[in-house]
């Protein structure tokens, strides 16, 4: 994914913000998270595999996902990946540092900016809300390949709304004269009223079920062409529109008004 702050090549040190390319990656990324959702639908709810807890060797209790996803998060900061705030852990106990030099960019966001981590939140939702929403009930006992696609869904929704703190503080700087007596009373009302705008929000949700449309439908040769209502959707595109409306959009909003709450510290 590109780096929506490039370093300023003068002073080295300040960053070039614009809300424009902030927009743009997370447009880019609704590609990652429709076709995420879409590898997912492959397999039923699978629901052992998340609600089940199990004595591990060490003698803790943990699901195969649960498990699955720590694992890997540990190995994934080995190489760096929690190194960039765009990443943000679901489990934050022993996330160890990068055992390689990692590329240091001048950081764009406030140093509170490390203490605003939705992650338990968005692990709730998408197994209670989400997940049942968008793949079929049953049980095929394929338990790791359903935990792989589980954690490329996760890793996906989390870094959108994380991004989240990238757009609060370019509408920050954009205007801190109307955002900084807001920050001062804590107002998060004032806030979440400032930092809205709602054809940004209708947009993102007519694209995002017109990419589950086209990312998605079965593709066949002579036939289905132009009757629209013999197409079949792998997941269904006004379904992902609302998955963007209800949760994703007031999610990444949520992180965006806590970030703010904490810029001025
Ligand atoms: C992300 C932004 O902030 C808000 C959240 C949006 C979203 O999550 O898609 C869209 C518009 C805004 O209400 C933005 O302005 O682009």
């Amino acid at each position: 994914m590109a780096r929506v702050f490039e370093s300023d090549s003068g002073s080295g040190c300040s960053n070039v913000l614009s809300l424009d390319l902030i927009r743009e990656s997370l447009i880019r990324q609704e590609d990652t998270i429709v076709f995420s959702l879409i590898e997912r639908a492959k397999f039923p709810l699978n629901s052992p595999a998340f609600e089940e807890s199990r004595c591990l060797d060490s003698g803790s209790f943990s699901s195969l996902t649960e498990f699955f996803v720590r694992e890997t998060e540990i190995i994934q900061a080995k190489v760096g990946r929690y190194e960039y705030p765009e990443e943000n852990p679901f489990f934050l106990e022993n996330i160890p540092h990068s055992v390689f030099p990692t590329h240091k960019y001048p950081s764009a966001l406030h140093p509170k900016a490390l203490s605003v981590n939705i992650n338990k939140q968005i692990w709730d939702i998408y197994f209670k809300e989400l997940l049942p929403l968008f793949v079929k009930p049953g049980d095929d006992g394929n338990y790791p390949s359903t935990a792989a696609s589980d954690l490329a869904c996760l890793q996906a929704l989390s870094r959108r709304i994380h991004y989240g703190k990238f757009v609060a503080e370019v509408k920050f700087r954009d205007a801190p004269q109307d955002y900084e007596p807001a920050i001062r009373a804590q107002d998060r009302e004032a806030l979440m009223k400032l930092l809205t705008f709602e054809k940004v929000e209708e947009m993102v949700k007519k694209r995002v079920q017109k990419k589950a449309e086209t990312f998605g439908q079965e593709v066949k040769f002579n036939s289905g062409y132009g009757d629209e209502s013999k197409k079949k959707y792998k997941v269904d595109p006004l379904l992902a529109s609302r998955i963007y409306g209800e949760w994703l959009i007031p999610l990444t909003k949520l992180v965006e008004v806590e970030y703010l709450l904490r810029r001025l510290d």
